[in-house]
């Protein structure tokens, strides 16, 4: 297996290296402390620390890139004798499943929206673009979700082109992890932000049948690295403390394994991460690591060890 280390096209950083990328006013602002609230309020196990030493320095080249983002849109327009407008900027953020990306999209626009003062931050998921149960089953895909097939592709790009446009009001589709289905007829609204992070397994594929990528759209893009063993870990973690949460809801699709055997239920879980979700990683997810912009390679206990980012 080719490892990040081995690319020619990569910078390699450790933890230490990167956090000394500052700029100096900004290294200096703390966390707020309603942002360290929100920041606990959705993940109490997050690093602090690495929200400072990684995600600062990180939001501070964001905002460079952005700034000459912004400015060639301009030109562009300028040169071609178009109005000019503002055009969104998009971060995709991309990684097995239970790797962390919901968290780390989470911690990523929290910072922006501190940061990028006056701007109007929105994150998506993908999930919204898997086809719903009863069409996965149609399609014989239902043991195949997250699998590049399950998902609606064509309206994901579509809903991304009308994004990058300034369409006014686009909707993006709702997944729901209680019902593990789509919710019909349930939108979250995007409405022309100047950053939209959109996270998903799929955020640097290439599908076979179609012309054009979610890639084409995205102006940074970032891989969330981890060894496998160590991701399906998170993920039997993560499924052990929803079995105490979020499963005793009897609405919840996995109720009936939160009210029977506990050790039948881990079987399950460690069932699905074995055909489906770690060969998805190993077929389709892992391949397209080398066209991120910036790997962050986590470690034990989710923190980040090392970075990556694109020379070129
Ligand atoms: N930085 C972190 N510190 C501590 N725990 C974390 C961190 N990132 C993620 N986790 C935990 O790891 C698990 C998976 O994280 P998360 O739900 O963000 O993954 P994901 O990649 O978005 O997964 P999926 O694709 O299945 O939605 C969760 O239980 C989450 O609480
Ligand atoms: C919705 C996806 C595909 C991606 O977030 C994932 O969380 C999922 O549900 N995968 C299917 C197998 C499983 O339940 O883990």
């Amino acid at each position: 297996m080719v490892i990040m280390d081995d690319l020619i096209n990569y910078y390699s950083f450790t933890k230490e290296e990167w956090r000394h990328f500052h700029n100096e006013s900004e290294a200096n602002l703390p966390l707020t402390p309603s942002e360290l609230k929100h920041i606990k309020a959705f993940n109490d196990q997050i690093s602090i620390q690495d929200v400072a030493d990684i995600y600062k320095p990180l939001v501070h080249m964001i905002r460079l890139q952005k700034n000459n983002f912004d400015e060639w849109q301009t030109t562009k327009a300028r040169f071609l004798r178009k109005q000019v407008r503002a055009v969104p900027f998009i971060i995709g953020i991309s990684g097995s499943v239970a790797v962390g990306k919901s968290t780390t999209a989470r911690v990523l626009k929290e910072l922006l929206t501190n940061y990028f003062t006056g701007e109007h931050i929105q994150l998506i998921t993908t999930d919204g673009f898997l086809y719903s149960n009863a069409e996965l089953k149609q399609r014989g895909l239902y043991n195949k979700k997250g699998f590049p097939e399950s998902y609606n592709m064509r309206e994901l790009i579509a809903f991304l082109n009308e994004v990058k446009s300034g369409v006014a009001v686009t909707k993006s589709p709702v997944y729901s992890h209680q019902s593990y289905d789509i919710i019909p007829n349930r939108y979250d609204i995007v409405d022309r932000p100047d950053v939209l992070i959109i996270e998903g397994i799929n955020t640097l594929q290439l599908p076979s049948n179609e012309q054009i990528y979610v890639s084409d759209f995205t102006d940074f893009s970032i891989y969330m690295d981890a060894d496998v063993h160590l991701i399906e870990k998170w993920y039997l973690e993560r499924f052990g403390r929803l079995m105490d949460t979020a499963f005793q809801d009897p609405d919840n699709y996995y109720y009936d394994y939160a009210m029977g055997d506990r050790d039948e239920a881990f079987a399950m879980a460690r069932n699905v991460w074995n055909t489906v979700d770690l060969p998805n990683l190993k077929e389709n997810i892992l391949p397209t690591r080398s066209r991120a912009d910036m790997v962050m390679h986590k470690t034990d206990h989710h923190l980040i060890d090392r970075l990556y980012l694109r020379k070129y």
